[in-house]
């Protein structure tokens, strides 16, 4: 791949002749941090014909002591304005009605307070809602209840669209509103407006073949509400083209978890929109009238989107006092000691308990794979195509790197050839049952990154199935898929908007940058069950407490505005 801030370099000079040493490396820093998820980077203002102040738009922007490249200078604006915009806006509401309404809708809760039924309180009193919230605290069943709430206001008029990140954050979204929206003790006419389906962000916004989208500021989204989970995995530009096509009129509700992962691309939007939750008084006020539930201030400085952001603490998923639910918090506490001191094996195979291994040994994880993977690979020798979907979700081994032996392609490697050796594989690319991540959207056969599908030998050729709507299969011959890679092993990155009941969280041997607090925490809470660390403690001690920050304007535009 070529470096991407030589080739940068190499246009400059075409266009303005040779740049100083000092502006070449800033160029270098500024390139290498957007490749590490930063939009900008601190720098001293340079005396360059191609670094401009915001307006003058020069190839670069220099906005106070932060330096962009302008595209994600603009990208950064923009968002942080349509974003005050839709902060700002004000909803009439007639508490005579909302009141009654939610207490119909939130039975009396023994949590206090009752953070779900005040995040909907806020969603039908503003246009701009953040809901954050760790596994299991209810964010689905919040949200189909503010759905709800809203169309009962609207006399059931609202055209409500749900999207995700990935194809397989939309289809999981759709799985868990099916399953609970019958259970909303609302009319029949109201669970009629509220959707079942969630599609891909990208799908969403319609994508044309030149990469840019039909749907933007001159052809507005057609919708009154657009409700958008797993929101931590949108990237700045993303969510500038997301803005961009919302309509003036609609509301926004933003669901996902401040303390996962952050988007692969430059952008922390949802993570750094949650350091801003400030209610002010007035609205804690009238958040109490509304729902009867009081919040508490919050030390932050004030910011226009300070109202809008909910957090959801309550696991009511991981039983209290439980080990994943513990481990989670004791992580994203920066807590590696308590966290180390749980991990200690002395219960180790209680459900839910989680479990160290203190060195991770590939023989050992080859067993352990065996196991984990024993249902999974009876389903596929029986060429039961059903479980063998359902076995492949109870387990999962997650890497916290791409590369090197612990990383995942490592670990794809040594398990392919372990069970190679053992005859449970053949020889062939595509052996029975292997596993494939799509990693590339593809509209044309609708197949989208992070779609998972499953070889079967069909008539002596391999085909690969992938879910469907409902308990439908799509068959695809290899040649037709976009890029992919084996899957018996992800990423912790790749297994963002998943849950499997057990999961392994391997860990290198040696300290990496790349491992971070959110890092560890979302590979542990992608297990529903049961979690097994394996990894040194040092390794893990480090990461837990490294917090990984990325550089943005965003807040400072969200603060000033
Ligand atoms: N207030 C509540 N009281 C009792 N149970 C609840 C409450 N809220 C949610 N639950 C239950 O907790 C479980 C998790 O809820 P839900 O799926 O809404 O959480 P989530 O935050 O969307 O989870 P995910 O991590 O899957 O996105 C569900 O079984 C749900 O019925």
């Amino acid at each position: 791949m070529p470096d991407f801030s030589f080739e940068l370099n190499r246009s400059f000079e075409r266009l303005c002749g040779p740049q100083s040493d000092e502006f070449k490396t800033t160029l270098s820093k500024l390139c290498a941090a957007l490749a590490a998820g930063h939009s900008c980077i601190r720098a001293a203002p340079l005396s360059s014909p191609l670094i401009g102040w915001p307006g003058e738009f020069k190839p670069l922007t220099q906005d106070k002591d932060r330096l962009y490249l302008t595209r994600y200078w603009w990208y950064e604006s923009s968002v942080g304005q349509k974003l005050s915009q839709l902060a700002k806006e004000k909803c009439t509401v007639d508490l005579q009605q909302l009141a009654p309404l939610l207490n119909s809708l939130f039975p009396p809760s023994a949590i206090s307070p009752d953070m779900q039924k005040a995040a909907a309180a806020a969603a039908v009193m503003q246009k701009l809602t953040v809901i954050s919230g760790g596994p299991g605290t209810g964010k689905t069943t919040t949200v189909l209840r503010i759905l709800a709430a809203l169309q009962i206001v609207a006399n059931n008029t609202l055209n409500i669209k749900m999207a995700a990140p990935t194809g397989k954050a939309a289809a999981r979204m759709s799985e868990s509103v099916r399953e609970r929206k019958f259970d909303l003790p609302v009319a029949e006419a109201t669970l009629a407006v509220i959707p079942e389906t969630a599609s891909t962000l990208h799908r969403l916004l319609g994508p044309r073949p030149d990469g840019s989208f039909k749907h933007g500021k001159d052809n507005p989204l057609a919708l009154d509400v657009l409700v958008v989970d797993e929101a931590s995995m949108i990237d700045l530009a993303l969510m500038a083209q997301l803005l961009d096509a919302l309509p003036v009129d609609a509301r926004l509700i933003l669901l996902g978890d401040k303390d996962q992962l952050d988007a692969v691309d430059a952008g922390a939007v949802f993570a750094e929109l949650c350091s801003l939750k400030s209610p002010s008084p007035a609205f804690i006020a009238a958040l109490k009238a509304a729902s009867g539930v009081e919040i508490s201030p919050s030390k932050a400085a004030s910011s226009c989107v300070g109202n809008a952001i909910m957090t959801l603490q309550h696991s009511h998923r991981f039983a209290a006092g439980g080990g994943i639910g513990k481990l989670a918090s004791l992580v994203n506490a920066g807590d590696a000691k308590g966290a180390l001191a749980l991990l200690q094996p002395n219960d180790l195979f209680a459900e839910a308990e989680p479990e160290l291994g203190w060195q991770a040994n590939s023989k050992n994880l080859l067993t352990r794979c065996d196991s984990g993977y024993q249902a999974y690979w009876q389903a596929v020798q029986q060429n039961d195509v059903a479980a063998a979907f359902i076995a492949f979700d109870t387990f999962r081994i997650l890497t916290a790197l791409r590369e090197g032996q612990a990383g995942v392609m490592g670990v794809n490697q040594q398990l392919e050839d372990h069970w190679r050796a053992k005859n449970l594989i053949s020889a062939d690319v595509w052996y029975a049952g292997r596993p494939i991540l799509i990693t590339q959207n593809d509209y044309g056969v609708q197949l989208y990154n992070g779609d998972i599908g499953l070889t079967f030998i069909q008539d002596g050729a391999p085909r690969v199935a992938f879910k469907g709507e409902g308990n439908t299969l799509r068959w695809f011959s290899p040649a037709r898929l976009p890029s992919h890679e084996t899957a018996l092993a992800l990423t912790v990155h790749k297994s963002q908007g998943s849950e499997f009941d057990t999961v392994i969280l391997l860990l290198p041997n040696e300290a990496h940058e790349l491992l971070s607090r959110s890092l560890i925490y979302t590979g542990l809470t992608r297990a529903k069950k049961r979690v097994e660390i394996w990894g040194n403690n040092e390794v893990l001690s480090k990461a837990i407490t490294k917090q990984a920050i990325r550089q943005s304007g965003l807040a400072a535009v969200l603060k000033a505005a």
